[in-house]
């Protein structure tokens, strides 16, 4: 294992779900305090033709964002489908970088989760991002 490939102290596997999730790479999980961080490594499978994170290895890590706030979700729904995603491209992600996902819940009524997050690549924030997920009854 290279530098490169070191997972961060504290940060544990997330299970992929079976299908696209196996192909993306893994996914870990952090405890901070009170909330939990996803940590992602971006890999040369993940690059664009300018050599830095795809934006749509970006975007499905955006849509990722209910993972660690599952704990606050009030509904025992087991998917919750995405009824909108918003991403801002604020910097470009080299190769190899570790990206942290802070996400928070910012409310749940009865029929959507509203969320938003941020993605952090040594504590810069390199994306911001809201979403929308259905409670389905
Ligand atoms: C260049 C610009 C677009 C605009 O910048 P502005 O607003 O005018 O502001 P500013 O110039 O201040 O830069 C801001 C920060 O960026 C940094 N920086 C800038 N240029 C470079 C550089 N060449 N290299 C390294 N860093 C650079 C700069 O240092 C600063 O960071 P700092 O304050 O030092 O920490 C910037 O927002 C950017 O690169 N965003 C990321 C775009 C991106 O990765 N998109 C996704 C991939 S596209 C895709 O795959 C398509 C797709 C999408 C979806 C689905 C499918 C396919």
């Amino acid at each position: 294992m290279s530098a490169n490939d070191m997972v961060p102290d504290g940060f544990h596997l997330v299970n992929a779900a079976p299908g696209f999730d196996v192909h993306m790479g893994n996914i870990y999980l952090k405890q901070v305090g009170e909330k939990k961080v996803l940590g992602f490594r971006v890999r040369e499978c993940h690059l664009n033709k300018a050599g830095t994170c795809h934006g749509g290895v970006l975007t499905y890590l955006a849509d990722m964002q209910l993972v660690p706030l599952e704990d606050q979700i009030s509904s025992n729904n087991f998917h919750f489908p995405t009824k909108n995603l918003d991403i801002d491209f604020i910097a470009p992600v080299p190769r190899d970088a570790w990206i942290e996902i802070e996400a928070d819940l910012v409310r749940e009524t009865k029929g959507t989760l509203y969320s938003h997050a941020v993605m952090k690549v040594d504590g810069r924030i390199v994306v911001r991002t809201t979403a929308c997920y259905h409670i389905a009854k």
